[in-house]
């Protein structure tokens, strides 16, 4: 069988990919060497990108609900905004338990950017398989990157083990497999340019998920 074009451009990509799913961050949440003042950092910082992470997704709502091909796509989006809302109030908690204020963060510079990347991208003029692959890939580097600290032989710290599991669990995999066929049903019916715009793109997230790591670990 033929590789799909989501697995060619991780294939393609391999080395990026890689870095943006299996970060230092990641690797010492993983073996239990984290700083806990990064994770507080993170989760300050992450929690600001969720909730303009909630109109990119919207947009992308209605993109699929204007493609008349099968509606089970709106589903699935629909479902991945529902757990959004279940992510906001989930990131309150657990901001409270780190004594980490979310209305006092400063948003970095990192983040900045990968934000007003996402509001780019709730245009009307960017193509539903750009944003449906843009997607994925910004649910997958997640999906990727928390199951990988969950894999056996872990010494994750009993304080994160509840977020390796709120993005690596079984069910956040399903969802992102989902939207990978999603992204692959919709990439092979678009055209040559659509399809190379979408590879940017892919490559553009690839590239702020590894920011938005390096700025959790990195100074102030
Ligand atoms: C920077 C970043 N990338 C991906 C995700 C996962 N999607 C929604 O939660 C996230 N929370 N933050």
């Amino acid at each position: 069988m033929d590789a799909t074009v989501t697995e060619t451009w991780v294939n393609k990509h391999r080395l990026l990919y890689d870095s943006a799913t299996r970060h230092p961050f990641i690797l010492s949440i993983r073996d239990g060497s984290v700083d806990f003042s990064s994770f507080k950092k993170w989760l300050g910082q992450d929690y600001i990108f969720v909730r303009s992470f909630v109109p990119f997704v919207a947009s992308t709502l209605m993109k699929s609900c204007k493609e008349r091909n099968d509606e089970s796509d709106m589903e699935v989006i629909l479902g991945g905004m529902a757990s959004l809302n279940d992510e906001i109030n989930w990131f309150k908690k657990e901001a409270s338990k780190f004594h980490v204020s979310l209305t006092s963060v400063i948003p970095q510079n990192a983040n900045v950017k990968y934000c007003s990347f996402l509001e780019s991208l709730t245009s009307s003029e960017v193509e539903y398989p750009v944003a449906i692959s843009v997607f994925w890939a910004i649910e997958a580097v997640y999906q990727e990157s928390f199951a990988h600290c969950l894999e056996d032989g872990n010494k994750i710290p009993q304080e994160l083990q509840e977020t390796c599991e709120r993005w690596g669990n079984e069910g956040f995999g399903s969802y992102c497999k989902l939207l990978r066929d999603i992204a692959d049903r919709c990439l092979q019916k678009a055209s040559p340019d659509v399809i190379a715009k979408a590879e940017v793109f892919f490559l553009r997230v690839l590239e702020h998920e590894v920011e938005f790591w390096n700025m959790s670990v990195g100074e102030p």
